[in-house]
């Protein structure tokens, strides 16, 4: 029997803090590149808060307003190209009120099938002054499988991925803007829910430096065994793989993690 299979394309882009347009004329840039290659990928990828940066300070006057120009741009683009997106995340405006952090999905019609905004603010990154949480998680479909969506800081909190997966997640999405000097912390936490959930995680880090703050990209592919499908370096780049989704319920075969819980005890 086959199993579903799925190209993937992460776009780790430099972002220009304060500067949407020029985020969205890059993002155009990538989004043709990821689309015009032999390996045309199922879905592309992107990094956290892509449109604005971290330019909280002005976030009121630049985030996109119920994330209109964004939704008009990806979802001509996943319509033209027949592609799914998971598209990073933007600063989004809502007009009854509040800064949001936002993945919008679209599937590969054109049409927005999921969104999820960040629920964990980081306070590192003065999150909280100047965005709202959301207060739901985030699902959506992958070729027929169930996915689950995480944003950066989330990561850290291990509770959420195990309720993704329990919910039936095989793979978690996680755009990202995850900077110097925490690579260590970034590499660990995402190689440790992938392995304790046995499922696929695709976290797409931007790159580049903001002001005083440098990003690493790192980027990575990592499959439900834990093992680092592919992994970017620290410049602007593409990484692309095929994934086997068949693959997880192997590995949940081999080692029944969720058959041995013993959620009665903790
Ligand atoms: N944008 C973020 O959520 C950054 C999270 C981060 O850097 C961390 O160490 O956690």
């Amino acid at each position: 029997m086959t199993t579903p299979r799925l190209r993937l394309a992460l776009l780790q882009m430099h972002v220009e803090a304060g500067n949407p347009d020029e985020n969205y004329r890059k993002l155009a840039e990538l989004l043709e590149q990821a689309v015009n290659a032999p390996d045309k990928p199922d879905v592309i990828v992107f990094p956290e808060m892509w449109n604005t940066g971290y330019a909280l300070d002005r976030i009121e006057q630049i985030a996109d307003i119920n994330g209109e120009r964004t939704k008009a741009m990806l979802s001509a683009f996943s319509r033209k190209h027949g592609v799914q997106i998971v598209g990073g995340s933007v600063a989004e405006k809502r007009e009854d009120g509040g800064v949001f952090n936002t993945i919008y999905v679209f599937d590969n019609k054109g049409e927005v099938q999921a969104d999820y905004s960040k629920i964990h603010l980081f306070r590192l990154m003065e999150e909280e002054k100047h965005l709202s949480a959301g207060n739901a998680i985030g699902t959506l479909d992958v070729a027929g499988e169930k996915a689950g969506m995480m944003i950066c800081y989330d990561i850290r909190f291990p509770e959420l991925a195990r309720k993704l997966a329990l919910s039936g997640a095989k793979v978690l999405f996680v755009p990202a803007q995850w900077p110097n000097p925490r690579l260590h912390h970034w590499r660990t936490l995402l190689l440790a829910r992938a392995i304790e959930n046995q499922m696929y995680v695709i976290a797409c880090n931007r790159c580049g430096t903001s002001g005083e703050t440098s990003f690493f990209g790192h980027s990575l592919i990592i499959d439900p065994w834990g093992e680092i499908v592919a992994e970017a370096g620290e410049t602007e780049t593409i990484i692309r793989a095929e994934i086997d989704l068949g693959l997880v319920n192997e590995v949940r075969g081999r080692i029944p993690v969720f058959e041995d819980r013993r959620p009665t005890l903790y």
